[in-house]
Order: structure tokens, then C-alpha cells, then sequence
């Protein structure tokens, strides 16, 4: 049984199918990337897995748990974590206290505790805070207020407010958008680490070719809310229904 499996996930929007019967599977320990051009239904298909957005019809399981019905909150502390552009930085609150909000947050947001996954005390918290500090690169800074940070950092600050969830898959939107080629390159760094030392599993969005096909495992993609491609990394190079979603979306 693959770690997070979709079937049939379908999404639509009045007269419009922005999620057209999707199965897709992911394994534990893999790095998949999520590509198709503007509109395909990338961010609709991370809303409906995550809990942002009721599917029209289908499913997704995590873990043999099925994910459909469940709030947000209750599938984050499943283990299901995001790092979004929209993530929620509190700008006014110091670089660390916005790790540890998100960490206490997935853990009380509801009374329905997961018990397997509680963390047993306030320095654990503080102790995984550090950590998540000190692997993204953020730990110098952890006394600044979020709002101050650098674009950049901001971004990684996001990816931090991800990881305090404790997720053992981990969403990431275009984690690298807007950054410089050294922040870029730290940041496919920290991916490396994730995977290496953090043991996770990744799912990426990413609209940067050069880093889905550096990084990734398996590559799906969409368009027009239909999963059109699946494979390998030179497998979706060589795809002639890739090359024509691209090409024909006016897309690089
Ligand atoms: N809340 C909504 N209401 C109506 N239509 C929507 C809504 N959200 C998305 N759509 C439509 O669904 C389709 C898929 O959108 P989605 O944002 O999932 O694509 P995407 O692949 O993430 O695009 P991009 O790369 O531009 O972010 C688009 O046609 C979009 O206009």
C-alpha cells in the first residue's frame, strides 16, 4: 500500500472540472513533483488532499486512513504537512515564536488528540524548534521579527512553519519561487536533507524544470485537471503529451 494513494479525485467548479478522476499513489520515502501548465489543477489537487477543498467525488487515503471529510487540522496531525506561499507567517511574532505557534497549533487544535503522535512536553517543542532552526538555516535569525525577514528568508521561514507540524509528508509550493540563484540552491539543498536525514516524504510543486528533474524521484503531471503523465524524471522528458501540454499551454 503506497503512503498516500488518490482514486478517482475529482474536483469541479460550476460547469468547470479542475480535477478530472486523478489516481495517483505516492510511496514512503519518495520525492514526487507535481508539474502541468497554469490552470491545470495543481493547487486543486494539494486542496483536496489537504482538506482546503471538498473533491466533487473520489478519494485519498494517507496511510490507510481515509483523508475525505477530514478538517485540515485533523489530517495535519495525521503527519500531513504543507509549506505554502500563503502559508500564515505572523509578521509581528519573532522567527522562532512562529515555529512554535505552528507546532503547538498541530498539536491542540483539536480535543480529539492523535496520541501516538503528542509531543510530551513544552521542550520537546522547544527542542524540535531548534532543530527545524537549525536545519533550515534560520537559527541566527530566530529573535527577529518575521515581518523584517528578507524575501527569502520569509520563504524558508515557511518551509519551517511546515516542518513544526511534525509531518512525515511534507507539500511543498513552489518552494523556490522569487529567490536567487544561492537561495535557490540552498533551499534544493534543504530538500536533500529533508529526505536524507529527516526521512520524509516530499510531494513538490514547482514550476522550475531544472529543479524537478534534479530532485525528483517521479514526476506526475497534470493538465486540464487530467493526470495526462507519469514516470521518472527522463521518462517525463522523453513524454510526447508533456512536451504537447507545455508547448501547446505556450508554456517553456
Ligand atoms: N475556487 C475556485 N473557483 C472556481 N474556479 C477555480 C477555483 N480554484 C481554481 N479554479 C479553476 O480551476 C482550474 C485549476 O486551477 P488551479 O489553481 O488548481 O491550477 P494550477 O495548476 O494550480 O495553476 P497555477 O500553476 O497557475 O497555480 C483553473 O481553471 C482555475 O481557474
Amino acid at each position: 500500500m503506497a503512503l498516500l494513494e488518490t482514486r478517482g479525485l475529482t474536483k469541479e467548479f460550476g460547469g468547470l472540472t479542475a480535477l478530472d478522476d486523478v489516481d495517483i499513489d505516492v510511496e514512503e520515502g519518495e520525492l514526487v513533483s507535481l508539474i502541468g501548465p497554469n490552470g491545470a489543477g495543481k493547487s486543486t489537487l494539494i486542496n483536496t488532499i489537504t482538506g482546503r477543498l471538498p473533491p466533487t467525488e473520489g478519494q485519498v487515503s494517507y496511510a490507510g486512513t481515509e483523508l475525505v471529510g477530514m478538517k485540515p487540522f485533523e489530517i495535519a496531525q495525521l503527519g500531513v504537512g504543507r509549506s505554502f506561499q500563503t502559508a500564515s507567517i505572523l509578521p509581528e511574532l519573532t522567527v522562532r515564536e512562529n515555529v512554535q505557534v505552528a507546532s503547538f497549533a498541530a498539536e491542540h487544535g483539536s480535543f480529539r488528540v492523535n496520541f501516538f503522535r503528542r509531543r510530551d512536553s513544552f521542550d520537546e517543542v522547544q527542542s524540535r524548534t531548534n532543530d527545524i532552526l537549525d536545519t533550515i538555516g534560520l537559527d541566527s535569525k530566530a529573535r527577529m521579527e518575521a515581518g523584517s525577514l528578507p524575501y527569502g528568508d520569509k520563504r524558508r521561514l515557511e518551509v519551517a512553519i511546515g516542518l513544526a507540524t511534525d509531518p512525515d509528508l511534507l507539500f511543498m509550493d513552489e518552494p523556490t519561487a522569487g529567490m536567487s540563484p544561492t537561495e535557490t540552491q540552498m533551499t534544493v539543498n534543504l530538500i536533500h536533507d529533508l529526505l536524507a536525514d529527516w526521512g520524509m516524504t516530499i510531494f513538490l510543486v514547482e514550476h522550475d524544470m531544472d529543479i524537478v528533474f534534479d530532485v525528483s524521484d517521479r514526476i506526475f503531471t497534470l493538465h486540464q485537471g487530467r493526470l495526462i503523465a507519469q514516470g521518472t524524471p527522463e521518462e517525463i522528458r522523453e513524454n510526447p503529451a508533456v512536451r504537447e501540454a507545455y508547448l501547446g499551454g505556450g508554456e517553456q
